[in-house]
């Protein structure tokens, strides 16, 4: 069975009175441990893709299965567990300001029910990951744009996730930083974290040369193994 199965899925959003389709009868599976680009125009639908998954918002028609669990049927109590599972980095701001780097992955632990005990080793070994060890007592406004995204990727993988969502992560970054985001990812892939990454970044795409779903108008275009940006079969 696959890791995440869409059977079909349909999100409807509203433009100016109008109903349309953001996902359009949509059906995908992925299998535990593989690393998915989603690409597409502005508009194509991966951040709402994306959003489905994290069970932030909810289809109307079809289904959306992970590890065995129709995920849209999960009741709102149990969603936390479900998120647990879940890393996240979205493209809006993360971290809580006015904490340090340290506090704010305290925090996120805390919410997610781990044992106090166990905090300042997880937060260690995140920080650790990401390469970004020393910087536990510093605040987000002492960061680059690139140390946040480090930051804010290793937030998201502090719970050991199966599956690691990443929408626009190297958007705006000068290419260094993020091919050091894109070797952190293949590292935590390694691993056995399934990745789906949204993004625009054509060169990444094409030297990682790793599967490649390309949305159009909420829709699947092309599905590729191995594939390069604006490749579709
Ligand atoms: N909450 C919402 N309410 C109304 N329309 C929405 C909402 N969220 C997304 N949309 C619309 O759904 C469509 C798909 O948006 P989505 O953000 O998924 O695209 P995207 O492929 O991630 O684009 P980008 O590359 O610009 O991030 C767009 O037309 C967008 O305006």
């Amino acid at each position: 069975m696959p890791q995440i199965e869409f059977d079909h899925v349909s999100k409807y959003f509203m433009n100016e009175k109008r109903r349309f389709a953001a996902i359009d009868e949509l059906s995908l599976s992925i299998e535990a441990g593989d690393f998915v680009f989603l690409i597409g125009s502005s508009g194509a639908g991966k951040t709402t893709l994306l959003r489905l998954l994290a069970n932030h918002i909810t289809p109307e028609e079809g289904a959306i299965w992970v590890e065995g669990q129709q995920i849209n049927r999960i009741p709102q109590w149990r969603r936390p567990l479900y998120r647990r599972r879940i890393g996240q980095v979205w493209q809006e701001p993360a971290l809580i300001r006015k904490k340090t780097i340290g506090e704010n992955l305290e925090i996120v632990q805390r919410a997610m029910g781990v044992s106090n005990r166990v905090i300042p080793q997880n937060t260690l070994k995140a920080l650790s990951i990401v390469g970004m060890r020393t910087m536990a007592d510093s605040y987000p406004y002492m960061l680059s744009g690139g140390q946040i995204k480090l930051v804010e990727l290793a937030r998201a993988i502090i719970c050991n996730p199966h599956i690691l969502l990443l929408d626009e992560i190297t958007a705006n970054l000068d290419d260094d930083t993020g091919w050091d985001i894109m070797n952190i990812l293949n590292e935590i892939n390694r691993r056995g974290t399934t990745i789906i990454m949204a993004t625009h970044a054509k060169n990444f795409v094409n030297i990682m040369c790793r599967r490649v779903v390309t949305l159009v108008s909420g829709r699947i275009a092309g599905d590729v193994e191995k594939g390069k940006y604006g490749e579709l079969r």
